[in-house]
């Protein structure tokens, strides 16, 4: 198991945004350590069309971006990964080495991205693609409290990721959420990489109780996800193969 990013002795004290691009419904995440001195910084799912405001948001805040993560290879919208880098060049992509996508950090299960005293750290989730991963902040004393998990497409609020392209598979993403997510202490601050109907956040207990699909038993799953008859994603031609080299690449001089 891996460790990215450096700590040091402060105690920490966790900044959270919540960011919204309207066209592909995604959610991006601004998070920092402000009791650090350096007030290291991390997104989460980034968009390309609003990577001018996501810096903006950074550089008001007095931030210091490190590490730009996804939570998968998006087939809606293309990462703002690409264009975050060639904009601030020290900043590291992240994203898991199951997805076969490039990055400067491919993480696997267990691997942890810190940013100051805090981090996150990977669960795999696979199921609405092979590559899937939910980011959950740190577990212990120093770490902020309650719980928070980011859980890409895996996990929406009262839905799940559709199954039906990118390696999907429901009777993984079945086993993915239950084992990975369920098993958190249901106080957990659920946080998705989309939404359709207008929420923002859920907790784990929550999802248990209300999710539409997952808290059916397994095979009723199944034939939901097999039968939801969604038309593909418009941008997935050109996002999925742009995501598998980390945005846009021509922006980009040396390495992803
Ligand atoms: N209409 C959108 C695509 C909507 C869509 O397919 N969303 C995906 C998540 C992004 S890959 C999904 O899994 N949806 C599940 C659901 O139940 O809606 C577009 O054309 O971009
Ligand atoms: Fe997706």
């Amino acid at each position: 198991m891996g460790s990215y990013g450096t700590a040091s002795s402060q105690s920490p004290k966790i900044l959270f945004r919540q960011l919204f691009e309207k066209e592909s419904s995604t959610y991006t995440y601004l998070l920092a350590d402000v009791s650090h001195p350096d007030k290291p910084a991390v997104l989460i799912d980034p968009v390309d069309k609003t990577v001018d405001r996501d810096l903006s948001v950074v550089k008001e805040l007095g931030l210091k971006l490190t590490y730009a993560m996804n939570t998968h290879v998006h087939a809606d919208h293309v990462t703002g990964s690409g264009l975050i880098k060639s904009k601030v060049p020290e900043v590291k992509s992240v994203i898991s080495k199951a997805s076969g996508a490039k990055a400067d950090v491919l993480i696997e299960h267990g691997d942890k991205i810190y940013f100051g005293d805090l981090f996150l750290e990977t669960r795999a989730t696979p199921g609405h693609t092979s590559g899937c991963v939910t980011y959950v902040t740190g577990d212990g004393p120093d770490q902020p409290q309650p719980k928070m998990a980011y859980t890409g497409d895996a996990l929406l609020i009262r839905g799940c990721g559709r199954t039906d392209f990118q390696s999907g598979n429901s009777e993984q993403l079945y086993k993915s959420v239950h084992s990975q997510i369920f098993s958190l202490p249901k106080d957990t601050y659920i946080y998705p990489a989309h939404d359709y109907k207008g929420f923002t956040v859920s907790t784990v207990g929550e999802e248990m109780l209300y999710n539409l699909r997952l808290t059916k038993d397994e095979d009723t799953f199944k034939g939901i996800m097999a039968n939801l008859n969604l038309a593909y994603p418009k941008m997935i031609d050109v996002a999925v193969p742009a995501n598998l080299v980390c945005g846009y690449q021509d922006l980009i001089p040396k390495s992803c």
